[in-house]
């Protein structure tokens, strides 16, 4: 990865600084000559290697949990077909801006982002000052954990928590975030700033998939196991497996791209 990340630099440095498009890599060498000692290339690198393993395997834990969850769920997977179905149609697959129209795919990953946040400890606080939480005294330099899966699985809090139900949101614009009761990306100004990225790339792979293929469980009436692994984006301790097949409508199309 390291190679790649300086490659890239050393690329974009070669160049004449205009390129077609800014990625976030351009933007921060244009800053680099002003303040070099603070864009280093060091600098650049580490940032780019935290956003890719910071965005990596919590988008593609997310989407297999919620393939996981819509296998055990045949009925909410038939309803999110039937949504893409009159929406986008069959003519042509899914693109970003469908995302929009697609109120019930966007209820199914909030719904599996309060059963499964890839981080169900958020990240490690630290008070920079003495405060007071909950009426607990907090001396500055503590390290503070929130246990945000116990919050979201919370029955106080929750109708049935256990049950994925994505119709609990399916009324709510962007999910329920009244009283902290749910925030899988965290939140003030320490909270995940990939939100956006990620909501669209789990809306439009989980969509694709829903909308280019019939799924299966492996073992027909045996549920998908849904044992939670060790690891810091909470993996599932089996890599799932399901079976699939092109939906007839979308053979057409799908031949054309291949
Ligand atoms: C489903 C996908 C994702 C989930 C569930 C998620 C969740 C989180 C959570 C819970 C935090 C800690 C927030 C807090 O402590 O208040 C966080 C931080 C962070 N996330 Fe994400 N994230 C996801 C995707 C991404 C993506 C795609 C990127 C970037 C490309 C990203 C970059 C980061 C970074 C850099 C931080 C640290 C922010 C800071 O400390 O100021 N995340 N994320």
């Amino acid at each position: 990865m390291e190679t790649r990340i300086d490659s890239n630099i050393s690329d974009e440095n070669e160049g004449d600084g205009v390129s077609k498009k800014m990625t976030m890599i351009d933007v921060l060498l244009l800053l680099q000559p002003n303040e070099p000692d603070y864009y280093t290339d060091k600098m650049i690198q580490g940032l780019m290697g935290v956003l890719l393993s910071a965005g990596t395997d919590t988008s593609a834990g997310t989407t297999e949990w919620a393939m996981s969850l819509l296998l055990n769920n045949p009925q909410v997977l038939k309803k999110a077909q039937a949504e893409i179905d009159i929406q986008v149609g069959q003519e042509r697959l899914m693109n970003e801006s469908d995302l929009a129209k697609l109120p019930y795919l966007h209820a199914i990953i909030v719904e599996t982002l309060r059963l499964y946040p890839a981080g169900p400890l958020l990240v490690p606080h630290e008070s920079s000052a003495d405060c007071v939480i909950g009426g607990y005294h907090i001396p500055r330099g503590t390290m503070l954990l929130v246990n945000l899966w116990a919050i979201q699985n919370d029955p106080k809090l929750w109708d049935e928590p256990n049950k994925f139900k994505p119709e609990r949101f399916e009324e709510i614009e962007g999910g329920n975030r009244d009283g902290f009761m749910l925030m899988p990306f965290g939140t003030g100004r320490r909270g995940c700033p990939g939100e956006g990225l990620a909501m669209r790339v789990v809306g439009l792979a989980l969509g694709s998939l829903i909308q280019c293929f019939e799924w299966d469980r492996m073992n027909g009436e045996e549920m998908v196991d849904m044992t939670e692994g060790t690891g810091l984006a909470l993996p599932r301790t089996h890599p799932l497996e399901a079976s699939c097949r092109t939906r007839a409508n979308m053979l057409n199309l799908l031949a054309q791209i291949i």
